[in-house]
């Protein structure tokens, strides 16, 4: 659904390069749920922007739903769906009719354009809402709305650039149910970037990292987490020499990352905290120490990233 090959690129601000992708390659499957992961600045929009056909790329080729990005714009169009940041419903008509004019743009005709806007509406569970101007919407009937605006034509690959940014607990919740949705019943290919790595680590198959215009890891966040962050063990000793001795054990053991000493806490990581636990405490007995408490926890995908540059994803945002 999406090939992507040395996609780069560079914008020229005052006289100063600015080199926003850096040769990205990229392959997602049809019917991939794909989050597209990264800091403030990593490269995100501008990656979406050149395979959604907004901004030509600086060199590379993509072919996105069975169209060249370059040489054939409309083709992709015709076939992707794409929800922005900025909201795509005008104020001009009721939301109903902004979804018919929306369809008649993409060569509906009108009758084809208004049963296709009641398929939407009811999958974004907007019914009620038809009649109403769009802004009077919430913001998360907005945003749903945004989505409803994407999908009028039936593309077969969906782009939304952070979907769920700005809204509350709740309605971000109900977005990923409705995203879920559309992908149960048309088999949707998404691709979509987002700043909540949980959300993207509970639901998306694959993620897809990017950091500085370059992809750093691509895989499921299970892989990922296991590959490149580890599982954490904290083990608690009664007194400092009992914690001595439990870390130089650890030393032996920890597969990944350093060991690291806090009071009478040894922490360290490993590739996988079931296997590893139990062995760990049997030598840590063995050698005479009493273990007071034992903790292993999954790592989460700021982990990865951290394994991956030395940086929180977080940290990195704040400081964008
Ligand atoms: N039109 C532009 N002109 C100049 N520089 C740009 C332009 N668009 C993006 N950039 C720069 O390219 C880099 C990547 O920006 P991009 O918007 O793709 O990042 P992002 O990962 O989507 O970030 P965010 O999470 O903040 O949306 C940044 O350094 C940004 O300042």
């Amino acid at each position: 659904m999406i090939h992507a090959r040395g996609l780069t690129k560079r914008f020229k601000v005052k006289k100063e390069s600015v080199e926003a992708v850096r040769g990205i390659d990229l392959d997602v499957e049809a019917g991939q749920l794909v989050a597209f992961l990264g800091p403030n600045g990593a490269g995100k929009s501008t990656t979406l922007r050149m395979l959604t056909t907004l901004l030509p790329p600086t060199s590379g080729t993509a072919t996105v739903a069975g169209h060249d990005v370059v040489t054939d714009p409309a083709g992709v169009r015709r076939r992707i769906g794409y929800v922005g940041q900025n909201n795509s419903a005008g104020e001009n008509f009721l939301v109903r009719d902004e979804l018919v004019h929306q369809g008649c743009s993409y060569g509906l005709t009108r009758s084809q354009a208004r049963r296709r806007a009641d398929e939407v509406l009811e999958l974004l569970d907007l019914q009620l809402l038809a009649k109403r101007k769009p802004g009077t919407l919430s913001g998360g009937q907005r945003r749903r709305l945004d989505i409803a605006m994407g999908l009028i034509h039936l593309p077969p690959l969906l782009f939304l650039d952070e979907p769920s940014t700005g809204l509350d607990p709740q309605n971000r919740a109900n977005i990923w149910e409705h995203v879920l949705r559309l992908r149960e019943e048309y088999g949707t290919t998404l691709f979509l970037t987002t700043h909540y790595l949980e959300e993207a680590d509970s639901m998306a198959e694959r993620v897809v990292i990017i950091d500085h215009g370059e992809i750093i890891a691509d895989g499921t966040a299970e892989q990922l987490k296991s590959e490149l962050a580890g599982d954490h063990l904290a083990v608690t000793t009664h007194d400092e020499a009992g914690t001595r001795k439990a870390a130089e054990i650890a030393a032996r053991i920890a597969e990944q990352g350093e060991v690291t000493v806090d009071g009478t806490v040894v922490r360290l990581r490993v590739a996988r905290a079931n296997a590893a636990l139990p062995a760990y405490l049997r030598s840590v007995e063995e050698s005479g120490v009493k273990v007071a408490t034992a903790e292993a926890t999954r790592p989460t995908l700021d982990d990865v990233f951290l394994a991956l540059t030395g940086r929180s994803l977080r940290e990195s945002e704040e400081t964008a």
